[in-house]
């Protein structure tokens, strides 16, 4: 699917109400809510209800899980209002549509990964998020891919992840025209906070000077 306008931004690993509301002000399109209990993100069910609803309506939330049950996405589902579930394990295009919840599969550009595989794999995906590679850790990494591996013009909506940061978001949009950018480790002031102004710079480099940032909080 070729891009319809510009590149949206999803900022991941918001485990509070004041960093959402600085990703909301900075212009994210989407946040993400890690209910993945190894990570320095992870946030549980009330924490993520007062996220969820602070957001507004046009902003979407994204719920990331490692390998859950499907118990436990069904109490998220049932709790939190999450427009799309992000799965980073080694969940199976079965397993994921279950929810009747727009699903992204996430992908770990291992070397041998295989795209057109990886895609025809998940004929329910709405859309596929490509993120590093490192053994034994399933997501946030800060790392980077090579980029050069991002599919040109994929037949669905394609996040580029891993290792983004303010300074270096522009050059990877440029290089390779994504559905949308994702970030977390990039615009943190430390594991689990976000900065304010590394969000506010992330968004302005990755959709340009045009941003409609805002600087005020909203109530
Ligand atoms: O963020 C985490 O801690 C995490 C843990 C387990 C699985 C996925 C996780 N994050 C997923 C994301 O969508 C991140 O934004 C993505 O991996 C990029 O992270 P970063 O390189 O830190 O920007």
């Amino acid at each position: 699917m070729p891009n319809q306008r510009r590149t949206r931004v999803k900022i991941c690993g918001i485990t509070n109400l004041q960093d959402a509301q600085g990703a909301v002000a900075a212009g994210a399109d989407a946040i993400g809510l890690v209910f993945y209990d190894q990570s320095p993100r992870y946030v549980g069910l009330d924490v993520a209800q007062a996220i969820a609803r602070s957001v507004g309506p046009f902003v979407s939330v994204v719920a990331l899980f490692v390998n859950a049950d499907a118990q436990t996405i069904r109490q998220v589902l049932a709790n939190v209002p999450v427009h799309v579930i992000q799965f980073h394990g080694d969940e199976t295009d079965e397993f994921c549509r279950q929810f009747d919840r727009p699903f992204i599969k996430a992908v770990r550009m291992a070397p041998e990964v295989d795209l057109a595989t990886v895609y025809q794999s998940y004929p329910n995906a709405v859309g596929f998020l490509l993120d590093a590679y490192q053994k034994g850790v399933p997501g946030g990494t800060g790392k980077q891919f090579e980029w050069h591996r991002f599919p040109f013009n994929p037949e669905k909506p394609t996040v580029l992840a891993g290792g983004l940061v303010p300074d270096n978001v522009a050059e990877a949009v440029e290089q390779t025209k994504p559905y949308a950018v994702d970030v977390s480790g990039g615009v943190e002031a430390e594991p689990g906070v976000k900065s304010r102004d590394k969000m506010i710079a992330f968004v302005r480099a990755a959709i340009g000077p045009q941003t409609p940032v805002e600087t005020t909080t909203q109530s």
